[in-house]
């Protein structure tokens, strides 16, 4: 039998809130399919930046690195500022991030978009992670007329070919629909690299019905009619802006969850959300994000479909029940983080 190892890096704000909720689920989920997972608790971070000027401590450093290239271990992530997930991202290569976002039959109602309360959205990101303008050359100067600055947007296509590969892979799984965002008509070289590696590599997937759309068509349609779409495919910074939109057709940033992984499947799972400063510390969270980043991490890194759809279900039949503050409605008990895990939690027994 294999054993798992979880790393659990609750960071700042909400972070600590919602992956404590995570960790019960984890917990809870090992002990009823008997899964041999090591579970350790690792500080990430300001925290740890006071105590030593580093974001990691040196020994967390070294188990990550030991780790890097284990399919069977993941970190279950919180969430902090952007310095310091930026560069684990970036040290652990983790460059597929995988964004379900999709409504839960029972709580439906809290999309703000009316047509979405009669047919589900499923919709699935493929954002490049670990590349294009985040981490791109940084330039800065002043002349006589006042300060300038630059930051360059860059892709090689190795680059481009890897995330390419994961995306048509994704599609053929599910719907077989493939969306790739660009903004080709003025930033004319980066996305031509991108288009003529799509084509190529669709030739492999002939099942998988290919299109290309501009990022800001797509951001109307996915408001107009989300149930079209099924995986778009997006760099870096599309992706990580149509995320947020993809929270707002869905109703809250608090149900969605992800999972980052580089070429080895060592992933890390995580909230799209941030440390929400607005709430940190009021026991306001929405843990449902992170819970199901445990179903992610139960799917891709315990290989484990069974438990990931059994905590899918839980949340299903907890979000019939109470709502947490971002989706307060009427008829709906109002829970707290910690009350959220509980009903996740009784409805997982
Ligand atoms: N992966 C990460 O660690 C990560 C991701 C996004 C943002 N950030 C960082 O977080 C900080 C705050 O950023 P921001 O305010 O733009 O984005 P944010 O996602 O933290 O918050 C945006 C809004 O969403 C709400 N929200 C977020 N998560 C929620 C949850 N689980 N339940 C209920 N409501 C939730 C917040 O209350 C806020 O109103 C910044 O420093 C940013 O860089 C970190
Ligand atoms: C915190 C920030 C660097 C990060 C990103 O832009 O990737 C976040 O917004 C996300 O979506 O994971
Ligand atoms: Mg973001």
């Amino acid at each position: 039998m294999s054993r798992y190892h979880v790393l659990l890096m609750p960071g700042e704000g909400i972070g600590t809130e919602i992956v404590a909720e995570g960790e019960r689920v984890l917990r809870a989920i090992a002990e009823r399919y008997k899964i041999d997972v090591d579970i350790s608790q690792h500080l990430v971070g300001e925290e740890q930046f006071k105590q030593s000027g580093r974001y990691l401590s040196v020994e967390t450093e070294t188990l990550c690195d030991e780790l890097k290239t284990n399919p069977n271990a993941g970190i279950l992530f919180g969430a902090v500022a952007d310095e310091p997930i930026g560069i684990l991202r970036k040290h652990y290569d983790l460059f597929t991030n995988l964004r379900p976002i999709r409504t839960f039959s029972a709580a439906a109602d809290v999309s703000p978009l009316c047509s979405v309360r009669e047919r589900e959205i499923d919709l699935y990101i493929v954002r490049e992670l670990v590349s294009g303008i985040y981490y791109g050359q940084m330039r800065h100067g002043s002349d006589a007329a006042g300060r300038w600055a630059g930051q360059e947007l860059y892709y090689h296509e190795t680059e481009v070919r890897r995330i390419v590969q994961q995306a048509l892979q994704v599609a053929q799984q599910r719907r077989k629909r493939l969306h790739f965002v660009h903004k080709g008509n003025v930033i004319k070289d980066v996305f031509q690299i991108w288009l003529d590696v799509l084509h190529a590599e669709a030739r492999r997937f002939p099942q998988v019905e290919c299109h290309d759309i501009l990022v800001d068509n797509m951001a109307m349609q996915m408001v107009l009619k989300p149930q079209y779409f099924d995986v778009l495919l997006a760099c870096n910074t599309f992706g990580d802006i149509l995320s947020d939109l993809g929270a707002g057709i869905v109703g809250s940033i608090g149900l969605l969850p992800s999972a980052s992984l580089n070429a080895h499947g060592f992933g890390l799972f995580e909230s799209v959300g941030g440390t929400a400063p607005d709430i940190a510390g009021q026991q306001k969270a929405n843990p449902i994000s992170t819970i199901l980043s445990v179903a992610m991490l139960c799917r891709h890194t315990f290989g484990h479909e069974m438990a990931a759809q059994a905590i899918e279900n839980a949340v299903n039949i907890a979000l019939s029940q109470c709502r947490t503050a971002d989706l307060a409605a009427e008829g709906y008990e109002t829970v707290s983080t910690a009350g959220m895990g509980d009903r996740v939690l009784s409805a997982l027994h």
